[in-house]
C-alpha cells in the first residue's frame, strides 16, 4: 500500500545557464538541485513552488511553467514522492544563500550531474528543451536506480 507525498521542484533557466542550489541539510543534502519542498495544507502546488523558491533562493517569478511530474519510489518505503517540476524563465531578485540552499549558476554544458540526483541526467535535457514529461524512478538507497520510466507528453 503506497501513499504519495506532494513535493515541488523549480528550475530557474536563463539563456545558456541554469540556477541550482547546493542542499545544505535534510533530504538530498550534498546534492545540487532545483528549489522546492513540501506542499502545505490549503496551499496549491504552484503556490508551494513559489513559496519554496522564495524561501530557498530569494527569487520570485511571474513565469512558473509546469514541465514535469516524476514519482520516486525508494525500496522499503511505503511513501512515494510525487514531485511536480516547474521551469521559471524569468525571475526577480538576487540568488541568495538560505539555511537550506547555496545557489549557483551553471552553464548548461557544465551541469554537475555527478553531484546531483542520478535521475536528473535523464530528464534535464527534456526540461532544457521545454518538453513536458512524466517519469517514474525506483531507487535503492539514494544513488542506485533499479527501474525507470520517462515519457514525453503533450500536456500535463
Ligand atoms: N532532482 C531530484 N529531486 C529530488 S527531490 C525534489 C523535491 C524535494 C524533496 C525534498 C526537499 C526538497 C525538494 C529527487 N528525489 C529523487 N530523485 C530526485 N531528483
Amino acid at each position: 500500500m503506497f501513499t504519495r507525498k506532494l513535493l515541488t521542484l523549480v528550475l530557474v533557466v536563463q539563456p545558456g545557464r541554469v540556477l541550482l542550489g547546493m542542499k545544505k541539510r535534510g533530504f538530498g543534502a550534498g546534492k545540487w538541485n532545483g528549489f522546492g519542498g513540501k506542499v502545505n495544507p490549503g496551499e496549491s502546488i504552484e503556490q508551494a513552488a513559489r513559496r519554496e523558491l522564495l524561501e530557498e533562493s530569494g527569487l520570485t517569478t511571474n513565469t512558473l511553467e509546469k514541465i514535469g511530474n516524476i514519482t520516486f519510489e525508494f525500496v522499503g518505503e511505503t511513501e512515494l514522492m510525487d514531485v511536480h517540476i516547474y521551469r521559471a524563465d524569468e525571475y526577480d531578485g538576487e540568488p541568495t544563500e538560505s539555511e537550506e540552499m547555496r545557489p549557483q549558476w551553471f552553464d548548461i554544458d557544465k551541469i554537475p550531474y555527478g553531484k546531483m540526483w542520478a535521475d536528473d541526467i535523464f530528464w534535464f535535457p527534456l526540461m532544457l528543451q521545454k518538453k513536458k514529461f512524466l517519469g517514474y524512478f525506483k531507487f535503492h538507497g539514494h544513488d542506485v536506480i533499479l527501474e525507470q520510466k520517462l515519457n514525453e507528453v503533450q500536456q500535463l
